[in-house]
């Protein structure tokens, strides 16, 4: 069996109560690629997002991360990934500065964390606002400082719940890129949800279409673009959901 960076297989989450988080899910991540998690809400995104991240147990079903049961060994697995929630909380007490060196603490220490600190500075690119607590930030300015130290972390597997939810075009633009380029220059896998269609079309080379917590379909962009006969991936989705409607 080659090694995907991940492997999910029939992974099932039924919350307390009866609601169906995702039901049989089972797909593959391939090690350097940007896979795209797209559907409306409610239809999965998040639950499978944080199974995979060790944040939430399955209630059946099989997930590993580079050959790792995520299940079984969820401290083993961590040690590969990193993970953007889709509300990255963010001390309030602490400057930003502060936020992205304790974060990075988490993982690296002595010259390695500097330099780990010192790029996530330069990621977030928020100037003097660094220094100031982060109760006075934006919800963008939060989600940049998150994002520059989940990047600056050099993960194997990057986990990223709606990256560019609540930034501004030109903020979302340079997240997108560097997104990009942190893939092609360190080869760090990404997983990504989103809701913009657009955006998974520019960044990810394979998308998974998850409606009511079902994969309707997934595949290369382009191949699910031709089969449809779709000009973009947003008619590919309103296609495909009319089928499963
Ligand atoms: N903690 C929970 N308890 C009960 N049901 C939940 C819980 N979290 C999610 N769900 C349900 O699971 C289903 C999938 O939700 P999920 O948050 O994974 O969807 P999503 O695709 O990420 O949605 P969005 O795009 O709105 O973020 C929904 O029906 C939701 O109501």
């Amino acid at each position: 069996m080659p090694e995907y960076a991940i492997l999910t297989r029939n992974l099932t989450k039924i919350y307390r109560g009866g609601n169906i988080g995702v039901n049989s899910l089972t797909f593959t991540v391939e090690e350097g690629e940007i896979y795209g998690l797209i559907g409306p809400n409610g239809s999965g995104k998040t639950t499978t997002l944080r199974i995979i991240a060790t944040l939430l147990k399955p209630t059946r079903g099989e997930v590993y991360v580079y050959g790792i049961d995520v299940v079984k060994n969820p401290l083993e697995a961590r040690r590969l990934m990193n993970y953007l929630p889709e509300e990255a909380g963010a001390y309030r007490d602490l400057s930003g500065l502060d936020f992205i060196r304790f974060m990075l603490s988490v993982r690296f220490s002595g010259r390695r964390l500097e330099e780990a600190v010192s790029e996530a500075i330069e990621i977030a690119d928020l100037g003097n606002d660094l220094k100031r607590p982060i109760r006075g930030y934006s919800k963008g300015m939060k989600r940049i400082l998150a994002l520059s130290t989940v990047l600056a972390s050099h993960p194997k597997l990057l986990i990223l719940d709606e990256p560019t939810s609540g930034l501004d075009v030109e903020r979302s633009i340079y997240v997108r890129k560097m997104i990009k380029r942190y893939n092609k220059e360190f080869g760090i896998t990404v997983l990504l949800s989103s809701h913009n269609m657009l955006e998974v079309e520019y960044l990810c080379r394979k998308v998974g279409i998850l409606y009511r917590g079902t994969l309707l379909r997934e595949g290369p962009v382009e191949e699910l673009k031709a089969r449809t006969n779709s000009v973009n991936l947003e008619e590919v989705f309103l296609k495909i959901k009319g089928e499963a409607a």
